[in-house]
């Protein structure tokens, strides 16, 4: 039997272009939220390695629309200390979903990063305000540098800040983006008068409150991964028009919608579908929790792509 191909994050960061990312995200979106069962994708398991802050996920899924079967296997630890590590740490596992056999095994990091902020430019499209000048970023790790990557290549916004807990942190940033940014030394600067809002941190306490949100205004909520960690306080997450990736992850893992009570109005894929309208002109917060079939018809299309250079 052929040995599968190793895909090296490199390799993964020169194929996976947003362009052809989006469109596929987006329909595979509507197709997990048709009602249909198209898409075959039970909520993660995580499991807790308490002894070092950390968690193993594990994330599979299968599309019969895009012949793709894959799993996911993430870590992600609360570190104390700054570290080379990086905090998420990821492998896509591809299979041949008619016989089963494991086709390549490859750096899920990059799609991680990458598949992500796909997804946040997906629901940002939908449910921006009309005008949306301002940009704001809060966390300054991988994710913020991925959201800042395609939101400026997506819209035009005519400034983007960001906020980070560390100096260090938001220096690194600032370097490794390739475009202008505000830097800002609180949370609050950052946050008012923004049109859209990431908050792409590890906290978990609320960083985002309310008070500051300009009204109308539109939130992609993309840490906060476990059922008691936070991003957003009550008063935000109940008075915003909620949006989430899955009902079923969201009941299960966000501590922002399960320990606020926020009832949720629509999953992504059904505003897709235009099955629930994108209510742009509310203040609206999407709750991201990651699919494994946003990382199988990820892995999907660096493996094709990678083939087609063979
Ligand atoms: N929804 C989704 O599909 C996914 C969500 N995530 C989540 O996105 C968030 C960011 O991930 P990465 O950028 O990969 O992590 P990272 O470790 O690269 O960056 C995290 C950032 O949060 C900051 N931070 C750490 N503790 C904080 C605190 N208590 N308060 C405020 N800021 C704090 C760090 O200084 C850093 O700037 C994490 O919560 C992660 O679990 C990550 C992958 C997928
Ligand atoms: O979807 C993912 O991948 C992750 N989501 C939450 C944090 C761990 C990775």
């Amino acid at each position: 039997m052929a040995m599968p191909v190793l895909v090296s994050a490199e390799t993964v960061e020169k194929l996976l272009q947003y362009g052809e990312l989006v469109p596929r995200l987006e329909v595979a979106l509507g197709k997990f939220s048709s009602g249909k069962g198209e898409i075959v994708q039970p909520v993660r398991s995580v499991l807790a390695i308490e002894k070092y802050n950390g968690y193993l996920g594990v994330m599979p899924a299968y599309s019969a629309h895009d012949d793709v079967l894959a799993t996911k296997i993430v870590t992600f630890y609360l570190r104390d200390q700054p570290s080379s590590i990086p905090a998420h740490q990821a492998s896509v596992l591809l299979f041949d979903p008619e016989h089963g056999t494991l086709k390549a095994v490859m750096d899920g990091t990059v799609i991680t990063g990458k598949r992500t902020a796909a997804v946040s430019a997906i629901a940002t499209k939908f449910l921006k305000p009309v005008q949306a000048d301002v940009l704001c970023i809060l966390g300054s790790g991988v994710q913020a540098v991925s959201h800042y990557e395609i939101f400026t290549e997506m819209f035009s916004f005519k400034e983007v800040r960001v906020w980070g807990r560390t100096k260090e942190n938001v220096d690194r940033f600032a370097r490794t983006v390739r475009g202008p940014v505000r830097v800002c030394s609180s949370v609050k600067e950052a946050v008012l008068g923004a049109d859209v809002i990431v908050t792409v941190t590890m906290a978990t306490e609320p960083v985002l409150f309310a008070k500051w949100v300009k009204p109308g205004a539109h939130i992609n909520a993309v840490g906060a991964c476990r059922p008691d960690w936070r991003e957003l306080d009550d008063a935000l997450m109940k008075s915003a028009v909620l949006y989430v990736d899955t009902r079923e992850g969201a009941m299960k893992e966000s501590g922002d919608v399960i320990l606020s009570g926020a009832e949720i109005f629509a999953e992504l894929g059904e505003v897709v579908n235009g099955d629930k309208p994108a209510l742009h002109e509310k203040t609206t917060v999407f709750k991201s929790l990651g699919m494994g079939i946003q990382d199988a018809v990820a892995a999907k299309l660096v493996f094709d792509s990678w083939n087609a250079q063979q």
